[in-house]
């Protein structure tokens, strides 16, 4: 029954009626019983205590007083008229002021009755004073039924123009609370309830309008973000089962004679206990005969490219082919060198193929592919282009997460008709446990381990003003053999003023430093004098590269040990750091100099701070996360998490980690929540399943 009263429109609420329940709908999106009860305050008045008037703090927030009027009086200033009322109870006096409205405060309020007022006080000049009081006669105080902490719901200009002020609200709310008689079914089972020590659901909802003291108030709080994020979890947990059960992938049981011998006798260096970890998750993930689908995180220069490798080896050794995409050209071509170095005595057939690629090649290329002369394809998106076939595609590695898309990676699959083993890498660090919620379709590896031996760049914040003693530096470490990178910002809607920065700069360093030798790199270049400049870096003809963020992402020049950042207050956390890594990759100690006008806002300071604090990309990528919330990382559009409607996924971290571990304790144990003491669960799942938000299983 409660069902079908929750799913009653919200017009035939007592109070509300067509017009009203036709702005609730326009504004707040309120239909039905329902959206009203998950119309959340986003704010509650403390009224629970009262408080004398020599109590009163300078900077108190909203307090609330008992006695009297003494005296009004208008008084005229300059700036216009206001009325002026000594308030007083038995330990001073008070001044409560109207700038409007005067005449019916004179004729409506009474001298020297009690009255219960609240408001906002000021201090000046020794006297403390209330603007606009809300008042109520001690009696009719007494009289009303109300709850000491008043809920404030959100509002717009238009609810308030159309008479639905909060009071309104708050009546509806008693309203829909009464006719539902708070008869809400459980949706938690109660061994969790119990476990975690939550309140009844029903509890919960009539706390979080009307919560009868703080300490209820926390607990429907702490309730409802619980569940919000529970079911969330449960979601994304449960569709990454099913996948795993559903998408038949390769089973590659061969460790064969390319991994082994690269292991054996070609490795470069001994790997890291974290690359080790990471190689094993992998190998087993691809020997599970389901389809691997998965995300492999690790700081700049902690080493994915070698974990990408043996990886693609494991598919080579099970007679199967592998690709590797990035981002940009410049990026494949650097790839491409790096695993051509790696693989020199392997006898692998390692192609390149990108925009640039000329046409004779290119055919080449899809016909070596389709018959499986190539074993590893490397390039940028061409390699997603309907043409290019494979033999059978057994692995794609994919650089930089961030730049594709989701239906990008799901073209990928449909070069096969088992869809590949998938590895996406990815350099920007998303902060663990925003990571867990947002990838739930994805398994996650972390490199949380730097190759030895690496010294952490210094970081120093300098304003251009000492710019002299900048370019002093650059000349002493170019002359200990090293190199330099000066990078300028280049944002899309000023490319023009930009690209004049970049040419400023250039001819200033070029006259600044006449004897050596200057690259330079920026997005309007074509592809081949890209390449040109990029090369003559690497070999070390040049000294110093002046560049855009071209360069940001996977660039690797051990020798080049200071990154110089121009205007570096325009740039996002994740930038800065994805640049400084760009040095640091040698074993000579680096350096960063973010320099920048003195001109800086709050949250500038907090981004260069933060960048000379530490060189740890995942506590960089939590302070990124709280400047800019979760809706300008990429990928949360598509998550679902930004529809949070009581939990914040910054702020209640530790919620969301406990959801998650209950969430996947319980499909472990029953992955279908058939178990009779999880049918509540069940049915508020499939409640949310059927509705796509998580917000409509209240029932
Ligand atoms: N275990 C190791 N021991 C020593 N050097 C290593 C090790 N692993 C990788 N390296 C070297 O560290 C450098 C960085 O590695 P790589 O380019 O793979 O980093 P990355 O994780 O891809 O970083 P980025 O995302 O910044 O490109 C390379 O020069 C590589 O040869």
């Amino acid at each position: 029954m409660i069902q079908n009263l929750l799913q009653t429109p919200i017009e035939y609420l007592k109070g509300v009626g067509p017009n009203r329940a036709e702005v609730l709908k326009k504004e707040l999106n309120i239909k039905y019983f329902r959206d009203l009860i998950n119309f959340f305050p986003n704010r509650y008045i403390d009224k629970t205590g009262f408080y004398k008037i020599n109590q009163l703090q300078r900077n108190s927030a909203e307090v609330q007083v008992v006695g009297k009027i003494v005296h009004m009086k208008m008084v005229e200033q300059k700036r216009g008229k206001r009325l002026v009322a000594d308030f007083v109870d038995d330990t001073g006096k008070l001044e409560l002021i109207w700038f409007r409205g005067h005449k019916w405060i004179r004729e409506n309020l009474k001298l020297n009755t009690p009255y219960v007022i609240f408001g906002k006080t000021n201090w000046y000049n020794g006297v403390f004073s209330m603007p606009h009081p809300e008042m109520e006669l001690v009696a009719d105080y007494k009289k009303n039924l109300r709850t000491a902490m008043q809920p404030v719901y959100p509002s717009t200009e238009m609810l308030v123009k159309k008479g639905i002020t909060n009071r309104v609200v708050m009546r509806m709310m008693q309203e829909v609370m009464q006719q539902t008689g708070l008869k809400f079914s459980e949706s938690l089972s109660a061994g969790l309830i119990e476990e975690l020590k939550l309140i009844p659901k029903a509890e919960a909802i009539f706390n979080i309008h009307f919560p009868k003291n703080q300490e209820l108030l926390a607990k429907a709080q702490f309730r409802l973000k619980f569940e919000e994020l529970f079911f969330i979890q449960l979601q994304l947990i449960r569709r990454n089962l099913m996948h795993k059960q559903k998408i038949k992938g390769f089973n590659f049981d061969q460790i064969g004679e390319h991994f082994n011998d690269f292991y054996q006798n070609h490795l470069p260096f001994d790997l890291t206990n974290a690359q080790k970890r990471v190689i094993k998750e992998i190998r087993s993930d691809m020997g599970s005969g389901a389809q691997m689908n998965r995300l492999l995180q690790g700081d700049v220069g902690s080493g994915k490219t070698i974990v990408a490798l043996m990886s693609m080896l494991i598919a080579l050794d099970n007679s199967f082919q592998a690709c590797l995409m990035a981002p940009t050209e410049i990026l494949s071509i650097q790839h491409y060198n790096g695993l051509k170095e790696l693989c020199e005595n392997l006898a692998l057939e390692i192609r390149l193929l990108t925009g640039s690629t000329r046409t004779a090649e290119r055919r080449e290329i899809h016909e070596k592919l389709v018959n499986g002369e190539i074993d590893i394809l490397i390039g940028t998106h061409a390699l997603l282009e309907d043409k290019v076939k494979f033999k059978n595609l057994g692995l794609a590695v994919i650089d930089e997460q961030h730049r594709f898309g989701v239906a990008q990676r799901a073209k990928l699959w449909k070069k096969n008709h088992i869809p590949p083993h998938v590895l996406v890498m990815t350099a920007t660090p998303i902060p663990r446990t925003l990571a867990m919620s947002l990838y739930g379709d994805l398994d996650i590896s972390v490199i949380d381990e730097l190759p030895p031996g690496r010294k952490p760049v210094k970081t120093v914040h300098r304003f251009d003003s000492n710019r002299l003693k900048v370019f002093a530096f650059i000349r002493d470490e170019i002359k200990k053999g090293r190199q330099v990178y000066v990078v300028y910002p280049l944002i899309q809607e000023s490319e023009k003023m930009d690209y004049k920065d970049l040419m400023d700069g250039y001819e200033s360093i070029a006259r600044e430093f006449p004897d050596f030798q200057i690259s330079i790199v920026h997005g309007q270049m074509k592809p081949a004098d890209k390449d040109y400049e990029m090369d003559r870096f690497v070999r070390a003809e040049t000294q110093i590269m002046v560049a855009t963020t071209v360069i940001e992402v996977g660039v690797n020049v051990p020798n080049a040990s200071v990154m110089i950042i121009e205007s570096a207050e325009r740039f996002g956390l994740s930038q800065l750091h994805q640049l400084r890594g760009r040095v640091g990759r040698g074993a000579e100690q680096s350096f960063c100099i973010l320099m920048t006008g003195h001109k800086l806002s709050n949250d500038s300071k907090t981004r260069l701070e933060t960048m000379t604090a530490t060189n740890d990309g995942f506590e960089i990528a939590e302070v990124d996360l709280k400047l800019r919330g979760p809706g300008d990382l990429m990928g949360t559009q598509q998550s679902g998490v930004l529809n949070l409607k009581i939990a914040d996924i910054v702020k209640d971290n530790s919620i969301l980690q406990s959801a998650r571990y209950y969430a996947s304790r319980i499909l472990k144990e029953d992955p279908n929540l058939s178990e009779e003491k999880h049918a509540m669960i069940k049915h508020a799942y499939s409640r949310l399943v059927q509705n796509k938000t998580i917000w409509n299983y209240i029932s």
